[in-house]
């Protein structure tokens, strides 16, 4: 089990101004927290801080304490992260997609196999696991890339805008499945603009006008 913590963190890219200023929030195993903010608020920039992909310009990201500097670090310490692009390799099928990701955070050819068929089937991705990413459509794509993020079994759950493209039911069977990830001690941050998805989170963190606020602390 591992807390995520950010700690006074201003976030920026480059050299521009920052997005987000003097955040500090804390992400616990077993909770799901929201991150909501309209469009460009800066949810995808706070995931991307808490990934290791965007390290603050001041300020920290912890693990346990142990401070977050790079992606691949943040992924060797159990920091799984759902993109809002999705991430795919559109070239590979889905179970592909999947079995690699497996393979490539240590598990075995035999795990990879188990974790894609248990991780496809609760998305009812099952009877698509052999197509190809780039013939599926935006919402199986979308469930492709949040069963690979669940097969990879991490402490850190970040999902980023993960049910944008999702109909009611497969919205709800999501949700579902973030609350069973945080059962097993997981610390998972969703970040939304869909209130009602929010509303089915513990915490909810707003962001607005480069700052973060506790909507529901
Ligand atoms: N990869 C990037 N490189 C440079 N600037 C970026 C990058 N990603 C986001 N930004 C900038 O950061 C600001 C916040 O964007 P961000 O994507 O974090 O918002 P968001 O709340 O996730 O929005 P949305 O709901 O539309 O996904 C915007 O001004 C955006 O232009």
């Amino acid at each position: 089990m591992t807390t995520l913590d950010v700690e006074e963190a201003d976030i920026a890219w480059g050299d521009d101004a920052p997005v987000l200023r003097g955040v500090t929030v804390q992400a616990n195993p077993g909770e799901i927290l929201a991150v909501t903010g309209t469009s460009g608020a800066g949810k995808t920039t706070l995931l991307s801080a808490m990934a290791g992909l965007l390290p603050p310009v001041t300020g920290l990201v912890l693990a346990d304490g142990e401070k977050v500097t790079d992606r691949d670090q943040a992924v060797k310490l159990g920091i799984v992260l759902i993109p809002q692009d999705n991430g795919l390799a559109a070239i590979l099928t889905a179970a592909e997609n999947i079995s690699v990701a497996v393979i490539a955070t240590g598990g075995t050819a035999a795990e990879a196999r188990r974790r894609t068929a248990e991780s496809l089937e609760p998305l009812g991705l099952s009877a698509q696991a052999n197509q190809l990413i780039e013939e599926l459509s935006g919402g199986q794509q979308q469930r492709t890339a949040i069963a690979r993020g669940l097969a990879l079994r991490g402490d850190v759950l970040l999902a980023d805008e993960i049910t944008s493209e999702l109909d009611a039911a497969n919205r709800q069977r999501v949700i579902e499945l973030l609350k069973a990830e945080a059962a097993r001690g997981v610390a998972v941050v969703f970040a939304t603009h869909d209130p009602e998805a929010a509303a089915a989170c513990d915490r909810e963190l707003h962001l607005a006008d480069g700052e973060a606020v506790w909507a529901r602390p």
